[in-house]
């Protein structure tokens, strides 16, 4: 299987307090992969370094490498907004911006100066049916994306992401502030997008996790005890405390 980012040896300090230890993991191409494990194991840590987001916290620093398209990203010729075009990011909680829901999607084009009014019609429209909201705010798209439901917000955030034609898309629990019906929805819609881009989601869900991932990732204490297929880290684990977590006898 192709892969699209490839980590190497990687620690991560925040100040003197070393958050992830050696991590190694090869992300597949057109994969969903999940990370799950104990709150404070370092899963959005790992997930921000992937394009680095940790930049914007001050006293923190990287050891090793990321390699993306075979080029380090932490290496002085990487334009760190241009990474995160190709690797985008969608949060816990939707963030949309106080703007209608067009200007949302269109932000990043418009700030890489692609103003052209037919192209981001465009845009819009393709994004908001790729994130399968076209036929619920068609009539709306010139409104405040604030009145769109929380699910509906969610959605959206993931069509600014992709409007920006990203190759992967990270994501901090994107559901978790989502009743179970929204939830469902970016669930399918995940399976969706994955044949597009790759995905790599951090999750509380062992079941989201079970449901949507092809390969899971589980951490502990900052390191990665185990990572492999969907299926092999939950019908079979190799390390019992994996084990352990996805049975539900810790965390
Ligand atoms: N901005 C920060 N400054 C200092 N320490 C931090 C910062 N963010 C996280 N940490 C520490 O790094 C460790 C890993 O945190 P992280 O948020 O990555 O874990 P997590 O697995 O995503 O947790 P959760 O599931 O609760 O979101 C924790 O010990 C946390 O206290």
């Amino acid at each position: 299987m192709e892969t699209v980012l490839n980590v190497r040896n990687l620690n991560f300090y925040y100040g003197n307090n070393l958050a992830l230890k050696n991590i190694n993991m090869d992300i597949y191409k057109n994969n969903i992969t999940a990370f799950i494990g104990p709150s404070g194991c370092g899963k959005s840590t790992f997930l921000r370094t992937l394009n680095r987001m940790n930049d914007f916290i001050e006293n923190t620093k990287v050891e090793g490498e990321i390699l993306f398209e075979g080029k380090n990203i932490y290496s002085k010729e990487i334009d760190p907004v241009e990474l995160r075009r190709r690797i985008g990011m969608v949060f816990q909680k939707p963030n949309p911006f106080p703007k209608t829901i067009y200007e949302n999607i269109v932000y990043g084009l418009r700030n890489n100066g692609v103003n052209k009014k037919d192209i981001l019609d465009e845009v819009v429209e393709k994004t908001l049916k790729s994130v399968a909201l076209y036929d619920e705010v068609k009539d709306k798209i010139y409104k405040s994306a604030l009145e769109l439901s929380g699910g509906q917000q969610q959605r959206l955030c993931i069509a600014r992401a992709i409007a920006m034609q990203p190759d992967v898309v990270l994501m901090d629990e994107p559901t978790s502030a989502l009743d179970p019906i929204s939830t469902m929805k970016i669930e399918e819609l995940l399976l969706e997008l994955k044949k597009e881009y790759t995905i790599i989601i951090v999750t509380h869900s062992m079941q989201q996790a079970a449901r949507i991932s092809d390969q899971t990732a589980f951490f502990l204490s900052g390191e990665v005890i185990e990572y492999d297929r969907t299926d092999k880290i939950f019908e079979n684990p190799r390390d019992k405390r994996t084990e352990d977590y996805i049975t539900g006898r810790f965390g």
